[in-house]
């Protein structure tokens, strides 16, 4: 197994009116929690969509070296209110994202897996509550738990804390970076928020206008943030 997940090449995104990613090449560790950061409109979520393969990149290549079908990916995205008279459960949201889902039941196998995810995300007090009458922070950890159901490899935050008060955007951060240093999973997690970064990520790479910065993420001051502490 190599010791890295992904390697972006030379990689550039030309848009009509705007070009994104700047030669962006960079290596990804597995274990490795990332926070990518960087101005509104600099490219983060192109970034993302290109290591999902939802977008072709107009020059250069993101390679997986332990093959791409070999590496599962979660996706967790920004918060998004889900109305009152939702009636689904909370394990049954979870359950839709079971790879194969086909069935109206779970196998034994599933059912075991989604009991883990339910104790790893705390929501196993809540299983059978509907969905519709879960907080914020509940509801994006179901979406957390969403994304792990597959036992993926590498998991992406996609802004999934913005919205959140501060409390559950702290909790979602630390279950997020708990299982990151128990399991291995790599992270990706899009932000805003330089101070939750710093506190929770490993390294850091900035997406700028004109080019990209990466390194360790005691290496990321506020100030090489273009805009600083407005945007925080
Ligand atoms: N499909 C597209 N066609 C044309 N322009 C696009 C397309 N997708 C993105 N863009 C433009 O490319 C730029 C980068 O968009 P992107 O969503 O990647 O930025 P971002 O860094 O994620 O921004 P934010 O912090 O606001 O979420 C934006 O100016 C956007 O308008």
């Amino acid at each position: 197994m190599s010791e890295f997940i992904l390697e972006t090449n030379n990689l550039k995104e030309e848009f009509p009116e705007k070009t994104v990613l700047h030669d962006l090449s960079f290596k990804l560790k597995r274990g490795t929690f990332l926070s990518i950061v960087g101005e509104n409109g600099v490219g983060k979520t192109t970034l993302i969509k290109i290591i999902l393969g939802q977008l072709k990149p107009s020059n250069g290549t993101v390679t997986f070296p332990d093959k791409q079908e070999n590496i599962k990916i979660g996706y967790v995205p920004q918060f998004r209110n889900i109305d009152d008279e939702y009636q689904l459960s909370v394990k049954n949201f979870i359950g839709l994202n079971f790879s194969g889902y086909h069935l109206p039941w779970l196998t034994p196998k599933e059912k075991l897996r989604l009991n883990k995810v339910l104790q790893q995300t705390n929501l196993s007090k809540l299983q059978n509550e509907s969905m519709g009458q879960a907080s914020g922070g509940e509801k994006q950890r179901a979406y957390l738990a969403q994304a792990l159901v597959n036992e993926p490899d590498l998991l992406i935050l996609d802004e999934s804390t913005a919205s959140l008060d501060p409390v559950a955007k702290e909790d979602l951060l630390n279950l997020v970076r708990e299982l990151n240093q128990k399991t291995a999973v790599t992270v990706i997690s899009v932000t805003h928020d330089i101070p939750l970064a710093q506190q929770f990520s490993d390294e850091y790479l900035l997406l700028k206008s004109d080019g990209f910065e990466t390194g360790p993420i005691g290496q990321l001051k506020i100030t090489d943030y273009e805009g600083g502490q407005e945007h925080v």
